[in-house]
């Protein structure tokens, strides 16, 4: 597999996620961590949103940061202007592609839709900027009305294009197909833009980038419109796990990185999600415990230093023997299986009755108990 390169939108369509509203100091904040850890592009946010976006876009420009950074835009004049009075030298100009999309914006006139691609890329190409192009609903689109749209935003002079799963209904086979179809046709690279609807955001991004796309978008822990877009953290991950293929990106900071964007996206994160859920590294049943005692390898697909979890063993309702007098041994407390079972037992009543693995403390408790009802020292 090729080279590809992450240009992530946290600060677009992430933010677009209802009941998300980043500040300005968010923004930078979340900004220079994708930088640091080595993010190439960044999407920035919508300069035609009003004059305090465009302060906070200005604001992250001004960071210097190495990252590259793009402004989204509508195939209005106003917007790429909006753009350019934020400071910001790349321009995405984003056009509806399929008929539901164009009936809703130009009430079906999809001549409007060429000719307001035509003036946009245009006037910012004339403008000296770097120029994307999105194909919005590109998964619904008629297969040749795309490809018209793409050769004719490659034309005018757009550097990409962007192919949008907007409402996130394909699957990795028919997304593979479509945007190989698109990459045989077209000389500009195209870049991945998926949606979780149907919880394939993340396959369907790298069947993709199988079929040769160069670009991908991602938002940090999935945040964006309705169930989110293509996961960073699951993308990187998938891409040098699978595919062995490394985008130079330190995974070390995805937990981190994950816990800023939550708080300040004040949304919470599933413990099962993948990479960067607090589970993601703990091992509470008895079988997977005692071959991770073993063997880490049994149980998990890489070291959870990897993406900055340590591992956890935790007690409750499915724990075995082994985990728990490995447990307890850590605490000088030697128990004979006899009594292993009996405390087993408790853990298991217990775990049931707080909904929850048990603390370290809870288990010795147990144990501290049993022994005083029973007039051991
Ligand atoms: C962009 C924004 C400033 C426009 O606000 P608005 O003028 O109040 O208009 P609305 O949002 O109610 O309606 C969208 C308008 O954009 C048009 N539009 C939508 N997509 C377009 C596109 N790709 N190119 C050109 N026009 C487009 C619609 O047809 C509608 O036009 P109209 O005002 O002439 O009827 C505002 O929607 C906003 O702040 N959006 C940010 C988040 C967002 O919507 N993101 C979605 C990305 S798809
Ligand atoms: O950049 C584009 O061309 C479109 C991106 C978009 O995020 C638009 C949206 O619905 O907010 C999508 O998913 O289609």
């Amino acid at each position: 597999m090729n080279r590809v390169q992450i240009n992530d939108t946290t600060l677009r369509d992430g933010e677009q996620a209802a009941g998300v509203a980043f500040t300005p100091e968010e923004k930078i904040a979340i900004a220079t961590f994708l930088d640091a850890i080595g993010v190439p592009e960044l999407e920035i946010g919508i300069p035609a949103m009003g004059v305090e976006e465009r302060q906070a876009i200005a604001r992250v420009i001004d960071l210097g940061l190495q990252a590259e950074l793009l402004g989204w835009n509508r195939a209005v004049i106003s917007d790429v202007q909006a753009s350019i009075a934020a400071g910001l030298k790349r321009v995405h100009i984003s056009v509806p592609v399929s008929e539901i999309q164009i009936q809703a914006k130009f009430q079906g006139r999809w001549r409007t839709m060429f000719s307001k691609l035509q003036e946009t890329v245009s006037f910012a190409k004339d403008k000296g900027l770097y120029v994307s192009v999105g194909g919005e609903d590109s998964s619904r689109a008629d297969e040749n009305f795309l490809v018209e749209v793409a050769l004719y935003a490659q034309e005018l002079g757009a550097s990409r294009f962007r192919f949008c799963d907007t409402v996130g209904i394909l699957d990795p086979f028919t997304t593979y197909e479509k945007v190989s179809q698109l990459v045989s046709i077209l000389s500009i690279p195209i870049e991945m833009h998926t949606h979780n609807d149907l919880g394939m955001a993340t396959a369907n991004a790298i069947a993709g980038i199988r079929a040769g796309a160069k670009s991908v978008n991602t938002t940090v822990n999935g945040l964006g419109e309705r169930a989110g877009n293509a996961p960073l953290e699951e993308v990187v991950m998938a891409l040098k796990r699978v595919y062995s293929l490394d985008l130079g990106i330190d995974t070390r900071q995805f937990r981190h990185l994950s816990q800023i964007v939550a708080k300040a996206s004040n949304s919470f994160i599933p413990p099962w999600k993948a990479i960067v859920g607090e589970n993601t590294f703990a091992h509470e049943s008895g079988i997977h415990a005692h071959g991770i005692l073993q063997n880490p390898a049994t149980y998990e697909p890489f070291s959870p230093e990897e993406v900055g979890w340590k591992r956890r063993l935790v007690v409750g309702k499915h724990s075995g023997k082994h985990l728990l007098s490995d447990l307890l041994k850590q605490h000088g407390i030697f128990l004979d299986p006899e009594e292993i079972q009996l405390i087993l037992e408790q853990v298991r009543n217990l775990s049931v009755k707080v909904k929850r693995s048990l603390t370290e403390q809870e288990l010795i408790d147990l144990v501290n108990n049993r022994r005083v009802a029973h007039g051991v020292r």
